[in-house]
């Protein structure tokens, strides 16, 4: 066993939750020797006690007294968790010797209406007093040779109350008078709190503890200080904005401070920086799951170049900027600013400036945004007045994202992704700027963007899975089968390609059921159905995109056949919300609607993905647009586009009745939800204006030169049930056709043809017999074709072949365009 020390330091949500305390005592007795330990005070004492100073200080000394009663009876109740009658009545009497003086301080504040800052000192400083005491009584009675020790006797501070320094050497000094008392026993030392020269109570600030923690590390010569709270270690980000944030094994020292500058509020920067001096590790771990390892922080940090970086962010912020009409200002901008803030007691987290100096920002406290407008305006004075420089309207409620890692300055293009990502995500940066030491990187975005920039930036270091946020419309053939691949993918897709899929709404025309926190897909649907039922599914989907923009990477999937969907992705874009849909009326809308549609995808940076528009899984629409990007000219392009069509016609020349051959397709999830959208050839000419349109011709859905399936007398009917029957009027007709076409040596097949041409566009969709030379007469089943006959594939067409319909290969689709979304952010795509 080694000799160092080792230091414990607990927090208030270690001794001050019910239950918690019995956990604090088996690991204090658990803990290598020799140990020193170090405690906050009670869970909220400390608030409690400030509430009482200020109650007095109103004159309602009743309501400072309940609030004193609360903290007596938390202490009490503490102690009963872990004192035996014996102790519980030793514990009363320290309790009242603790607390009879700040009831009389009390009084005297009532009297003179006023609470100093040292009076406040004085009062709040029993916190860490009453939590030492029982912890150190509780210990003794388990045999454990602990021994209450007030930091007060050792810390010595200046008069500052409420934010006092420490006085390293008289501290050092008086440490080592009280050090022999100490031999053999566990310490248990007082946090927070020290002694100024004059020798009033004082307090250390922000994370006193942890900083007492650290100087007794230092006078002890420890080499580790373990913090006990209630979280795993160091996160990746915030789990409040990032769900699958995970903790980090290691950081350096240098690594830790840049978090505690940025934004993390587990340690101050005034912890790290003794802890570097004296070379002692600071060991983040959580009381609740004390088997698990937390996050170390030391000089070394994690060697491995691929270890996570942190990404932090800093709230209720404010930008303001000073711009110059001159070059060569006399005396630099920078320099000014900062001493003029400075001087007025502005805490400024950031600054830009401009290669010249012709113009500088700082990044400043929300609330310190009058004291600073008021300190700038008059140290420039004298130049606002000759108009040679102007303050620019300040940007308010602003966040200061931060990534963090020792690893960034041997990357090459880290600035590159972290503001690339925070850009696709259609987020406006506002201000940038790299630490010298290449060990952060921080930008300015508006307040309602935090949540959105954070977790990108996070995604986009791969930091941990992608989470893709799912509103799923439509649980027919594809839809339901979407949902089977989800569950059954999910896994796979976590631990091959650190993406998750997250349902977190299904809907159908009867409502949605929505939940943030996520949905199990194989029983989503029943549940959506008894939401329905119950009146509990939300009707108006527009109503559910903020919530949804809020979840990471949302998108909206549409496997409905409704009309009038573009309304609904228009919000979703406008919302920050991405689409991914089967559905190809939207595209099919007039031009201006259809340009409008994807114009507004493009302007909010979200993402349209429609693959399975023409050919379901079939990479019809990515072919074609990587032959327009690459300058190639499209000549032609001829297809079987229906795989129902394409069934009925292998069906028909096998020798079945058409109507038992739609029926079939229809049970086989080939068709459309109404048949008569496929017969009709309706289906069919949609798809040819959206690869149309793709090629850039600009044409509507009355310009396609349509011959039907079946006889137009046909598709009067809007019932798809008694459309079907009327079909049976037709077989015979159809056997005949195919008879004929047969004799000819030829087979019935519904195609399309598209050319571009200088006279204007045709696009022709009707049925044809091709011979048996045509590539269209092999195709067998749902089978669907496209050929791209273009100038580089002139004398070979390009051909994609395959299954052109079924809830299987089309929802197989619709998952590759939702996962699309996932190698963008992560910019492996
Ligand atoms: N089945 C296939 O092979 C292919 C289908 N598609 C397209 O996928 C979409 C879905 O097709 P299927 O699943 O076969 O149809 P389906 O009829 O089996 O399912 C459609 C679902 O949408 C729901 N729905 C209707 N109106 C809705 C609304 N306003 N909001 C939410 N849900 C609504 C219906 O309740 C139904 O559950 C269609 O747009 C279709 O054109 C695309 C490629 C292939
Ligand atoms: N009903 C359509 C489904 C795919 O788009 C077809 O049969 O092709």
């Amino acid at each position: 066993m080694s000799d160092a020390w080792q230091v414990y330091k607990f927090g208030g949500s270690s001794v001050g939750t019910t239950g918690r305390m019995p956990k604090v005592l088996e690991l204090i007795a658990a803990a290598p020797r020799p140990l020193a330990v170090v405690v906050s005070a009670l869970g909220d004492t400390t608030d409690w006690l400030i509430l009482c100073a200020r109650s007095a200080e109103e004159g309602n000394i009743s309501q400072a007294r309940r609030e004193l009663t609360q903290v007596r009876e938390l202490a009490t109740a503490t102690a009963r968790t872990v004192l035996n009658g014996q102790g519980q009545k030793g514990f009363k009497h320290d309790l009242d010797e603790i607390l009879t003086p700040v009831e009389r301080l009390l009084s005297g504040i009532e009297l003179t209406r006023e609470c100093s800052p040292r009076t406040l000192d004085s009062i709040i400083s029993v916190g860490e007093r009453i939590s030492v005491t029982v912890l150190a009584r509780a210990l003794v009675e388990r045999n454990v040779p602990a021994i209450p020790v007030d930091a007060r006797d050792f810390v010595v501070t200046d008069g500052t109350h409420g934010a006092a320094t420490v006085d390293k050497a008289a501290t050092a000094e008086k440490f080592a008078a009280v050090l022999p008392r100490l031999a053999g026993q566990v310490p248990i030392v007082t946090g927070f709190i020290g002694r100024s020269r004059e020798g009033h109570t004082t307090t250390l600030g922000r994370n006193g503890s942890d900083y007492t923690a650290t100087l007794v590390a230092g006078l002890l010569k420890a080499s580790a200080v373990t913090v006990w709270t209630d979280v795993l270690g160091v996160m990746t980000a915030d789990p409040a904005l990032v769900r699958e944030a995970s903790p980090v094994d290691r950081l350096s020292y240098d690594e830790a401070l840049e978090l505690a500058y940025f934004g993390t509020r587990m340690f101050h920067p005034r912890t790290i920086i003794p802890l570097r001096e004296c070379g002692a590790a600071l060991v983040i771990r959580s009381t609740t799951q004390p088997t698990a390892p937390g996050t170390r922080i030391d000089a070394t940090g994690n060697p491995d170049p691929n270890r996570p970086t942190c990404v932090t962010s800093l709230e209720r912020l404010a930008l303001l900027g000073v711009q110059s009409r001159r070059t060569g200002l006399s005396k630099p901008l920078g320099g000014r600013i900062l001493a003029a803030l400075g001087e007025a007691g502005v805490r400024v987290w950031m600054t830009t400036e401009s290669t010249l100096g012709q113009s500088f920002s700082v990044v400043i406290p929300e609330s310190d945004m009058p004291k600073a407008k008021q300190s700038i305006s008059e140290v420039l004075a004298p130049e606002i007045q000759t108009g040679d420089l102007r303050i620019e309207p300040m940007l308010s409620p602003v966040t200061l994202v931060t990534l963090v890692g020792e690893n960034m300055a041997r990357r090459p293009n880290v600035a590159g992704r972290f503001l690339n990502s925070i850009g696709a995500a259609g987020i406006n940066v506002r201000a940038v700027a790299q630490g010298a030491s290449a060990r952060s990187i921080s930008c300015v975005v508006d307040a309602d963007h935090t949540a959105l920039a954070v977790r990108t930036v996070h995604g986009a270091f791969n930091l941990s899975h992608t989470e893709i946020s799912v509103l799923l419309l439509g649980k027919g053939v594809v839809g339901g089968s979407l949902l089977k691949q989800i569950d059954q993918q999910n896994k796979a897709l976590g631990r091959e390609h650190d993406v998750q899929v997250r349902l977190v709404g299904v809907g159908s025309s009867g409502g949605v059921l929505f939940d943030e926190h996520g949905l199990s897909t194989d029983k989503a649907v029943e549940l959506q159905k008894s939401a329905i039922e119950e009146g509990k599914a939300v009707k108006d989907v527009i109503s559910l995109l903020g919530r949804l923009a809020q979840l990471p990477n949302p998108v909206l999937v549409d496997c409905s056949a409704a009309p009038g969907m573009e309304k609904l992705y228009l919000a979703a874009f406008n919302q920050g919300v991405n689409v991914v849909s089967a559905n190809k009326q939207p595209l099919a809308l007039p031009q201006a609607e259809r340009d409008g549609l994807l114009g507004q995808a493009r302007k909010h940076f979200r993402a349209y993905h429609y693959e399975t528009t023409v050919g379901a899984a079939l990479p019809v629409i990515e072919t074609l647009k990587n032959l327009v990007r690459t300058g190639d000219h499209v000549i032609t392009i001829e297809g079987a586009f229906s795989g129902t069509l394409g069934y009925l016609c292998d069906q028909l020349a096998q020798g079945q009745p058409l109507s038992v051959a739609v029926r079939t397709a229809r049970d086989l999830g080939y068709t459309e939800p109404h048949p008569r959208d496929d017969l009709s050839g309706l289906d069919v000419a949609r798809k040819a204006v959206i690869l149309a349109r793709e090629l850039g011709l600009r044409l509507d859905l009355t310009d396609v030169e349509l011959k039907p399936f079946v006889p137009e007398s046909y598709l009067k009917e809007s019932d798809p049930e008694k459309f079907m029957q009327s079909l049976t009027a037709l077989d015979a007709e159809f056997a005949q056709r195919v008879a004929a076409s047969k004799a000819q040596g030829k087979l019935p097949r519904y195609l399309a043809r598209i050319t571009p041409g200088a006279a204007g566009a045709k696009v022709t969709v009707g049925p044809v017999d091709v011979e048996t030379a045509h590539p269209a007469s092999s195709l067998r089943g749902a089978e669907a074709f496209v050929a791209f006959h273009t100038e580089r594939y002139k004398e070979y067409p390009m051909v994609v072949r395959g299954a052109g319909a079924g809830g299987a290969v089309t929802a197989a689709g619709v998952l590759a365009d939702i996962l699309r979304l996932a190698q963008n952010i992560r910019g492996r795509g």
